[in-house]
């Protein structure tokens, strides 16, 4: 069947997604956090059915989310956004269990509106692993959320919780723990009126090697040192190394390096390639011809990165380009109206399922 699906299309694997959400079985289990996938990595809801079984909910960062993620999800849903509009209030509310706000300012304006829902804060605790400056909730003039313990105690009482995410691609689990270390000296007082903590996503706990035990014993510590529920907000790693994405070989060339121009591109179907001048994995890594995979768009840097083949590259081979699972196709797009990749569901017993192909004419109502 996976050979009858035309090229491009993004195709997620359930067993593999299933071993990360295996390990979300463990943590929620070994140390008692609820565990929420972070709909803006990953929205892709043919895969919501498996997801939901090891998952508690989803969070969201807009209106649009938040219904996804009670429509398509289920369990608990938080509702965050960096700023709420007038006019998407009301909705949020109605289809979330809890509003986070990102700003006083924001939990003033728009908590008379939560109808009882418990309301929440982010809190901006200014220290972060982050490696990317683009991506550091902690850098300098940062909008995201409030740091000053006494405006955040100012409006203690309206609060049950606080979302803290200052985590980005953190495998280390030392790093973490010295990080929430400094939370909980600077916001002791805030912690200890609280019923719930969401300390947001950006932890690498699935990545081969974490020291998963230490964590679970240590959110399982701070759980019961502050008396709060503790919330996870995965994205990147519910879904790394989970999907592909596959494309085919449109052209061959030579220009210093042997060249392979693909179906697809960096720039429209795997943008945070480009936007954190990241690489691919692509292929399996062996082989003697090196190639330099790269897009169809007239972007003169528009590479996946390079792949090793055990012969050289024709016209029509398929190639797969790996880790294309988070922050891709929540993000793809219509850059020089190439064609979008389909996507496609490896089912657990190993049969390959289309789940959504796009045509011209999805190219032509995305603009008017
Ligand atoms: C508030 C919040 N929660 C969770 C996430 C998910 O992060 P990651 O995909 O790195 O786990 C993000 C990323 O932007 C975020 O801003
Ligand atoms: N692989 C390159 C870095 C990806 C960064 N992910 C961003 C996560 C999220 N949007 C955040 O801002 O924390």
């Amino acid at each position: 069947m996976q050979e009858t699906i035309s090229t491009p299309y993004y195709l997620i694997d359930k067993s593999a997604l299933l071993r990360n959400l295996q390990i979300m079985d463990r943590v929620r289990e070994q140390s008692g956090a609820k565990v929420l996938l972070a709909l803006k990595c990953f929205a892709t809801w043919s895969v919501f059915d498996l997801m939901r079984e090891h998952m508690d909910g989803t969070t969201s960062s807009s209106l649009y989310e938040v219904k996804l993620g009670q429509q398509k999800f289920g369990g608990e849903t938080h509702a965050y956004s960096v700023a709420f509009a007038d006019h998407e209030i009301d909705e949020v509310v109605a289809h979330s269990d809890k509003i986070i706000f990102n700003s006083i300012n924001q939990l003033e304006r728009f908590a008379p509106a939560a109808m009882g829902k418990p309301v929440g804060l982010r809190l901006n605790p200014g220290v972060s692993c982050a490696g990317f400056d683009l991506a550091d909730p902690a850098r300098p003039f940062s909008r995201l959320g409030e740091s000053d313990p006494a405006r955040i105690l100012s409006v203690i009482d309206r609060l049950s919780g606080v979302m803290i995410h200052n985590n980005c691609e953190n495998d280390d689990f030392a790093r973490f723990d010295a990080l929430l270390g400094e939370v909980e000296r600077r916001y002791g007082a805030i912690l200890q009126r609280l019923q719930w903590v969401s300390l947001g996503g950006g932890i690498s706990f699935t990545s081969p090697g974490y020291a998963l035990d230490a964590f679970c014993e240590r959110l399982r510590h701070f759980s019961s040192k502050w008396g709060v529920q503790v919330y996870l907000e995965p994205g990147e790693a519910t879904v790394r190394h989970t999907t592909t994405l596959e494309v085919s070989v449109l052209d061959t060339g030579f220009n210093g390096k042997q060249l392979a121009v693909v179906d697809s591109s960096t720039e429209a179907h795997m943008l945070d390639l480009l936007i954190y001048r990241e690489t691919a994995p692509i292929g399996d890594g062996q082989g003697e011809y090196v190639y330099q995979i790269c897009g169809k768009t007239c972007l003169a840097g528009d590479i996946f990165g390079e792949g090793r083949f055990a012969r050289p590259l024709q016209v029509g081979d398929r190639i797969s380009i790996g880790d294309a699972g988070g922050y891709t196709m929540v993000k793809k797009n219509w850059f020089n109206g190439i064609h979008m990749p389909a996507i496609a569901v490896r089912e657990l017993d190993g049969s390959v399922r289309l789940v959504r192909d796009f045509s011209y004419d999805d190219y032509v109502s995305s603009l008017s």
